[in-house]
């Protein structure tokens, strides 16, 4: 597909985009031997490391199991990470499933009726679970007990049964979902942030010496600035820029190597992506910054409404480049001056013509 020509259509997705958060194929099978192992290599969230080795080390003072965690964040910022490193620390067992696996309460009393003594349960996307499993839930968590239904209609009776302590960890991109009574059952909620540059650079000098790469600090910060305040996108274009490094160079990876790789793959200096670019030069080129709608918007970059807004805009939006208002999308300051263009009101009559040709 070509996103620089905006009458181009395409069913493309966009979701094998290599700054996209979301984990891949490739990702899931490196992510394991890339996982820091402990809250002391975990990089950077400060705050939700310092506030969980709190929580962490009182268990284990009081030979407790600790109490359930939420971890709440941005996709690829860390949040299965922590659940294993939280069984780690505990020195207990960890159990995985997540919500949409869950359908019927039967199935969560399954697991729940299997678990060990202070074991973890993480449950990943835990506002995509049923709310028959969500009610189970209330109870497991309260009183460490659930009861299991025996049979169908007016007969059927509820048998409770007693279960291990145990902590669950659930994760969620949207805790805003989450019903307030499961919110209220976590006895600590760690909210995690994207990260700052100079923490994605020790993300990705860390990974660099796990994968044997030889980088130096410029190079990695080149990654970092690209890499949209995500872990998961940073150890993704370190993977890029050692391929290019090895097949274009010596496999050391410097500032201009890194440079390199990435303008290859369309990634700019500020981690945007052709389809941001695109989005980003239909609103200032042909609608003039706005503001347009959203529907109009798609029809010039040929992708569906739904692409444009879930995945370009919310970045576009965090990094200043793109307001959403009642009027429809319109373009500040920074999205002309980091495509080069020049806003009309600010040179006068025709100054948007400026660049029309050139970026
Ligand atoms: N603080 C960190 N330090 C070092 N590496 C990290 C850190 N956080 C995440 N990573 C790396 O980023 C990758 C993605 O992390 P993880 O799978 O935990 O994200 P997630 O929040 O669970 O994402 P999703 O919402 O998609 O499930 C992992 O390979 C991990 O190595
Ligand atoms: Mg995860």
């Amino acid at each position: 597909m070509n996103w620089d020509d905006p009458a181009t259509t395409s069913d493309d997705t966009a979701a094998e985009r290599l700054v996209g958060a979301s984990a891949d194929g490739e990702d899931q099978a490196v992510e394991a031997a890339l996982r820091p192992k402990s809250l002391g290599e975990f990089v950077g969230q400060e705050r939700v490391r310092e506030q969980l080795d709190l929580v962490l080390r009182a268990a284990r003072a009081r030979g407790a199991t600790a109490d359930h965690v939420l971890l709440s964040g941005a996709p690829g910022l860390g949040k299965t990470t922590l659940s294993m490193i939280i069984a780690a620390e505990m020195g207990a067992p960890i159990r995985i499933t997540s919500g949409p696996a869950i359908q019927h309460a039967g199935d969560l009393a399954a697991i729940l009726s299997s678990l060990q003594e202070g074991e973890v349960l993480f449950l990943d996307e835990i506002h995509r679970m049923s709310r028959p499993a969500e009610e189970m839930l209330y109870m497991a968590m309260e009183d460490f007990r659930v009861d299991v239904v025996v049979g169908k209609g007016p007969g059927a009776t509820a048998i409770p049964l007693e279960l291990p302590p145990f902590t669950l960890v659930g994760a969620t991109t949207r805790a805003g979902l989450l019903p307030p009574p499961l919110r209220d059952r976590f006895g600590f909620t760690a909210h995690m942030e994207f990260y700052a540059p100079a923490e994605l650079e020790r993300v990705v000098h860390r990974s660099a010496s796990l994968l044997d790469v030889e980088i130096d600090t410029e190079g990695a910060a080149e990654i970092a600035g690209r890499s949209r305040g995500t872990p998961r996108i940073a150890n993704r274009l370190l993977r890029r820029v050692r391929d290019y490094a090895q097949v274009k160079a010596d496999g050391v990876i410097t500032r201009s190597i890194a440079g390199a790789a990435l303008g290859v793959y369309e990634v700019d200096d500020r981690g945007l992506d052709r389809l941001d670019r695109a989005v980003l030069r239909a609103l200032l080129k042909l609608f003039n910054g706005g503001p347009v709608g959203l529907s109009t918007l798609a029809v010039a970059v040929g992708e569906e409404r739904e692409t444009v807004e879930e995945v370009a805009e919310p970045f576009l939006v965090r990094e200043g480049l793109l307001a959403r208002t009642p009027r429809g999308r319109v373009a500040t300051p920074a999205a002309w001056a980091h495509l080069g263009l020049v806003p009309p009101q600010a040179g006068g009559a025709g100054a948007g013509q400026q660049g029309l040709f050139g970026a």
